[in-house]
């Protein structure tokens, strides 16, 4: 690619092998769920999710999504439990979603699309720091959970007021105390398998836990992750919308269930 990866014609998912490689590897990301195909493990634990709402540490629009930054340089909001061993400091929360309510998501269940997917980025503190832990087998752990089209989710809406200061690539603003876990649905239960960052650069670090059940947002709230821009401020504006990548061949692997 000439030009920096994206979700267009000339540099969107099907492009980005000519840059990364690994794009076709054994455990690339997302995949499609069959809930009648994965196994249910007893021996997977609860997962735990402690979060510091004093940690998140400003809203950026990096060009592909929004993500909410948090201080990870302590073990003040953590990832532990679940399919994972040790303890895993969330970095960052982005996310996912399409043009139209049809369609959105990275994962999707049956061949069914959300029209929103959240992600919670945490990295293994075995390893100093996020970017020592990134290309690590087992570096990351990502909580994916879908978002699904019904009443307005009150608890978004922080989140969501505050893009209007961040329309164009770049852009960032304070963002504080805030709780990712009040955007978490009242079942923590997960499926989960090995995969990879679903962007560039695709780097297969990531144990995947994707939550079963889906929080709500209404359309008017979808309308609102609609009004970023994939381009920075004074460029020809293309509408950030349609950035997923879609479901990877799942190459022989296993998808686990921490629940019957
Ligand atoms: N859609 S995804 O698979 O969750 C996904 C995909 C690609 C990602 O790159 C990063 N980088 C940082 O968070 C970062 C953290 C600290 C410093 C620099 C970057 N997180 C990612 C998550
Ligand atoms: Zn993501």
């Amino acid at each position: 690619m000439s030009h920096g990866w994206g979700y267009g014609p000339t540099n969107g998912p099907d492009k980005w092998i000519e840059s990364y490689p690994v794009a076709d590897g054994p455990r690339q990301s997302p995949i499609n769920i069959v809930p009648k195909e994965t196994q249910y493990d007893s021996s997977l634990k609860a997962l735990k999710l402690r979060y510091n709402p004093s940690d998140a540490n400003g809203l950026l629009n990096n060009g592909h999504s929004f993500q909410v930054d948090f201080v990870d340089d302590t073990d003040s909001s953590t990832l532990t439990g679940g399919p994972i061993t040790g303890t895993y400091r969330l970095r960052q929360f982005h996310f996912h979603w399409g043009a139209s309510d049809d369609r959105g998501s990275e994962h999707t269940v049956n061949g069914i699309n959300f029209p929103c997917e959240l992600h919670l980025v945490h990295w293994n503190t075995k390893y100093p720091s996020f970017g020592e832990a990134v290309d690590k087998p087992d570096g990351l752990a990502v909580v994916g959970v879908f978002l699904k089209i019904g009443a307005a989710n009150p608890r978004l809406q922080k989140v969501l007021d505050a893009l209007d200061v961040v329309t164009t690539k770049g852009k960032q603003t304070s963002f504080s105390n805030f709780d990712p876990k009040t955007i978490l649905p009242g079942s923590l239960d997960y499926w989960t398998y090995e995969g990879s960052l679903t962007t560039p650069p695709l780097l297969e670090s990531v144990t995947w836990i994707v939550l079963k059940e889906p929080i709500s947002v209404s359309p008017a709230q979808m309308a609102l992750f609609r009004k970023l821009l994939f381009t920075k401020e004074g460029e020809a504006e293309c509408c950030m919308v349609n950035n997923y990548r879609p479901p990877q061949p799942i190459k022989g692997r296993q998808v686990r269930a921490s629940f019957k």
